[in-house]
């Protein structure tokens, strides 16, 4: 099988963690273990997420005096691409000894008039008191929005429309290399009169995840994330873990944007342009959601 997987930003730093380094090489040798597993038996591209990475770049550039501006978020996304891809590019060839590996910095095509850049939505770096967020944001000139019960920095996230690499990331699956690659959601590009150009906006991983394993024509997208699944009234006393899923099924579920809104709606896109399956559990569960024995597994309606 050809899988796509996008690892969500919780298997590179867990809730609380520090954003160290160390810590963070830790959680990509535990996650390159299970990847390694699913590689043994399959093609595989592995996507990631940087929302925490991307925001302690943003307030290092933006706290650097030598600057006369911060660093934009494109630049900024395509640095996080590079530190995370190295991590998982080392712990995957530590793992798998004698597989081709490549980790890439690719750019993911939007549209220069999507709304999202006039209401950013996506969470990025640390979590702050409402206090300490809105005197953020009046000094640095920053949004931010309610996460939980804390406040985060947001910016724009625009639709991803294609991922710009899309050839030679196939060309190198299809030679058994497995592929690092659109770390971030992939650094947000607009083409204008046939050139690139970077734009300010942080792409939600899973869904370029969703584009690509289309372009791919994958058999399998996995969102891998710390929960077992999708659940029913999540987070209350009734919550149900929901083993089998159709896109529509889940689309009735309101899930909530920022977190579970996304995955599911990634799965959804896939399984409705392919026919194939997709899946959201945990990371230490990948292998099994092959079998379709974990995860909340998502098939067509009527398959
Ligand atoms: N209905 C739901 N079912 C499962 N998890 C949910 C649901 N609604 C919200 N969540 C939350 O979504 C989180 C996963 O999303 P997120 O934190 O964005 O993942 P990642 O960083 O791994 O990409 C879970 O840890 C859980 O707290
Ligand atoms: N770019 C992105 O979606 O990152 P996270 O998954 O870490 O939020």
């Amino acid at each position: 099988m050809r899988i796509v997987v996008a690892l969500g930003g919780n298997a590179l730093l867990k809730r609380g963690e520090k954003p160290d380094a160390s810590t963070q090489i830790a959680n990509v040798e535990l996650a390159a273990g299970q990847l390694a597993r699913l590689a043994e038996e399959h093609e595989l591209v592995i996507t990631h997420g940087n929302g925490p990475q991307v925001g302690v770049l943003a307030l290092e550039s933006a706290n650097d005096e030598r600057l006369s501006e911060p660093y934009p978020f494109d630049t900024l996304g395509a640095e996080t691409q590079g530190m995370i891809g190295y991590w998982l590019l080392q712990a995957m060839q530590n793992a798998l000894p004698g597989r081709q590996v490549a980790a890439m910095v690719n750019q993911t095509l939007v549209d220069a008039d999507d709304p999202a850049f006039k209401d950013p939505t996506k969470f990025v770096g640390e979590v702050y008191s409402q206090q300490e967020a809105e005197r953020l944001a009046a000094e640095r000139g920053w949004s931010v929005k309610a996460d939980g019960q804390y406040y985060r920095r947001v910016v724009g996230s625009p639709q991803p429309q294609g991922v710009v690499e899309t050839d030679v990331i196939r060309t190198l699956v299809e030679h058994g290399t497995v592929v690092v690659c659109a770390g971030g959601g992939g650094v947000p590009v607009i083409r204008t009169e046939g050139r690139l150009q970077g734009v300010e906006a942080v792409i939600d991983k899973d869904l370029t995840a969703s584009v690509l394993a289309q372009a791919l024509k994958a058999d399998a997208l996995f969102i891998l994330t710390d929960v077992d699944g999708v659940y029913k009234d999540f987070g209350t006393e009734n919550q149900e873990q929901v083993p089998r899923a159709t896109p529509a099924s889940l689309r009735g579920m309101g899930l909530p944007a920022g977190s579970m809104g996304p995955k599911v709606e990634a799965v959804c896109r896939f399984v409705e342009s392919t026919g194939n399956m997709a899946a959201i559990g945990r990371l230490e569960d990948a292998v099994s959601l092959v079998e379709g024995t974990t995860g909340t597994i998502v098939r067509p309606e009527g398959s």
